[in-house]
């Protein structure tokens, strides 16, 4: 049998700079933010066992935390804030504290490593009492909208503290207008990005990180507001919805199980920049894999984040981003 032109594409990727144009985006150290925990133990080093690698800091280990990857190329950072001592209450109050660990680090960050862009996640759930990410009505309901203007309210906190970029997971109807207003009230909309985690679903993937930031809801479930797995005519009108209401920058979370969401949102949100949330879930299972034999960590690390950008994102929230920026040296 002799070959038909037709059938051979071998000769397209038979060496590893051919291979790499077969990418319609290389992956670049510019496309990592990486998600830490600050808490409010100012000199706090705390290993989080749930997620392998990953701790809890305070905001005087900041320097020698952050400065090594500052070196190999770390450009972005999103805060969690991670209250251990605080007294939480129906509005989460601590959420925007001057004296509490995000603003402190947003600080704290700019002044050591001012090339570094800061991203500030938004949410009350690490500050309630009851740990839900709005504030709810007597019955346990969410009261939509003054969670929305408390979420807006937490965000121009952030965002007059310099961070670069906001970015609300908390899943409110309405959050992203109040917040745009906010920022455009006060002199910053043309100062500070506004990032929504638009198809946030409820996940079975956030358990590491609830468990990281202690933000477990102490009643019920996210199912009413996160979205449900199945949903994606809902996850389209949430995307299209938060480009309508001011986001400018358009979030999928989590990202493996949600890559045809992805690939949705870019042809929904297709002018503007796509992120994506590799969880805390999604990074425990590729390493625990790894540890069981499975596969190879770098490998599967690499494949996961190629299939999220070939799905059309150009940022990828990980916590493989330490990695990332030592194996992106390596190739
Ligand atoms: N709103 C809180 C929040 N912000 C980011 C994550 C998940 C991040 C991760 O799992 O890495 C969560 C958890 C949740 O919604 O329960
Ligand atoms: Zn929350
Ligand atoms: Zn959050």
């Amino acid at each position: 049998m002799t070959m038909d032109i037709s059938s051979v594409l071998q000769g397209g990727y038979q060496h590893p700079l051919s291979r790499s144009w077969q990418a319609e985006r290389q992956l670049t150290k510019s496309m990592f933010m990486y998600p830490i925990f600050i808490t409010d133990d100012p000199d706090a080093h705390v290993t989080i066992a749930s997620l392998p690698g990953q701790a809890r800091w305070g905001v005087n280990r900041l320097e020698e935390f952050l400065g090594p990857l500052v070196k190999k190329g770390l450009k972005s950072v999103i805060l969690f804030g991670v209250p251990m001592t605080c007294e939480k209450d129906g509005r989460g109050t601590p959420a925007d504290d001057p004296n509490g660990p995000v603003i402190l680090a947003i600080k704290k960050i700019s002044q050591l490593f001012p090339s570094i862009y800061i991203a500030c996640d938004v949410c009350l759930c690490e500050y309630t009492s009851h740990g839900h990410c709005g504030i709810l009505h007597e019955d346990g309901t969410i009261n939509s909208v003054p969670s929305a203007d408390r979420i807006a309210q937490v965000a121009l906190s952030y965002a007059q503290a310099g961070a670069h970029c906001v970015a609300p997971s908390d899943m409110m109807d309405g959050r992203i207008k109040a917040i745009k207003r906010a920022l455009i009230d006060n002199g910053l909309g043309n100062k500070c990005t506004l990032m929504s985690y638009s198809a946030k679903f409820a996940s079975a993937l956030y358990g590491p990180f609830r468990d990281a930031a202690g933000s477990a809801p102490s009643f019920g479930n996210r199912k009413c507001y996160q979205l449900p797995p199945a949903a994606k005519g809902l996850a389209r009108r949430a995307i299209i919805r938060d480009v309508n209401e001011g986001a400018d920058i358009i979030m999928v979370k989590p990202a493996l199980p949600y890559l045809d969401i992805i690939s949705d949102a870019k042809e929904l949100a297709s002018n503007h920049p796509l992120a994506a949330y590799q969880v805390s879930g999604e990074y425990a299972m590729i390493v625990a894999g790894a540890n069981a034999g499975v596969y190879d960590l770098k490998t599967m690390a690499f494949e996961s984040v190629e299939s999220i950008v070939r799905a059309g994102c150009t940022l990828i929230l990980t916590y493989f981003t330490p990695q990332f920026l030592d194996w992106l040296d390596e190739n």
